[in-house]
């Protein structure tokens, strides 16, 4: 794991849409050969939205070729909910850009048969050649997409329920109201997320030290799904110095010295 120790989160945002858009121009896509990108939702990638929203107005990056797809999305909001996943990334990214519609995908967590939706999902995904990056954020229990403590690190995309946790977390975009927070989710899975050929995790805040010291200094768990990222060939994880807070000093500046004396 490429571990980015960082100063602060708009450090951050920029490091990591800088990033995606030297992957995305180095690829070069094209109609016929498009850049497939994971994307999540949360306050944490903002700043990375805000960047790359300026690098496509600057003409630096362009989205024409990029097909998208999002973690996940709760069940049982309408589509145009102010804190639906599909509402969030319009007003906080796709709006902005030139992205075609036809290239985004988000799941839809009001469909008829749910089961089929998520599988319809992952066949959308494999008939692509997979994901190129896949993006994601980490919640205070080391969720990564909505995959709560105890989901299977070889789970696909499926139906969740949510934890208390991440219902109270979450209870800030409705109005501070636990009971608004809908208890359920589509989610891809982490056998989903671990078949991206690279995956870039951003925790930003002291409320992620404790899921950022189970990724990096802990093992493997399911409790922490996030600790996938160790099994993974090609994953990043960039912090902001808060959510460096829980690892060892030892830890930290062993990661600093790689950065500094990297040469590739
Ligand atoms: N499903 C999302 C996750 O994908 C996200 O990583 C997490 C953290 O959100 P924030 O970035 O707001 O802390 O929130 C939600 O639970």
């Amino acid at each position: 794991m490429r571990f980015i120790p960082l100063s602060d989160s708009s450090k951050v945002g920029t490091w990591v849409a800088r990033y995606i858009a030297d992957r995305i121009n180095t690829f070069a896509p094209t109609a016929e050969r498009p850049f497939v990108l994971g994307l999540p939702t949360g306050s944490t990638p903002i700043p990375t939205y805000k960047e790359l929203i300026r690098l496509n107005q600057k003409g630096l990056l362009s989205f024409q070729n990029v097909i998208t797809f999002n973690m996940d999305e709760y069940c049982g909001l309408p589509e145009n909910h102010p804190e639906s996943y599909h509402t969030f990334m319009h007003r906080v990214l796709f709006d902005h850009v030139d992205i075609p519609a036809k290239n985004i995908n988000i799941l839809n967590g009001n469909a008829a048969n749910l089961d089929a939706e998520c599988q319809r999902y992952e066949d959308k995904i494999k008939a692509l050649g997979g994901v190129e990056l896949f993006m994601g954020g980490v919640g205070n229990d080391g969720h990564i997409a909505f995959n709560e403590p105890g989901s299977s690190l070889a789970s696909r995309t499926r139906i969740k329920t949510l934890t208390a946790e991440t219902r109270q977390a979450n209870a800030r975009f409705f109005d501070n109201d636990i009971s608004l927070v809908p208890k359920l989710a589509l989610t891809v899975g982490v056998g989903t997320l671990l078949d991206a050929r690279e995956i870039l995790v951003i925790a930003t805040g002291s409320n992620k030290a404790k899921a950022v010291q189970m990724t990096v200094e802990g093992s493997v768990n399911h409790m922490w799904t996030v600790s996938a990222l160790q099994i993974h060939p090609k994953s990043i994880m960039v912090c902001d110095d808060p959510a460096t807070l829980d690892l060892k000093v030892r830890t930290l500046r062993y990661f600093q010295d790689i950065e500094a004396n990297n040469l590739i």
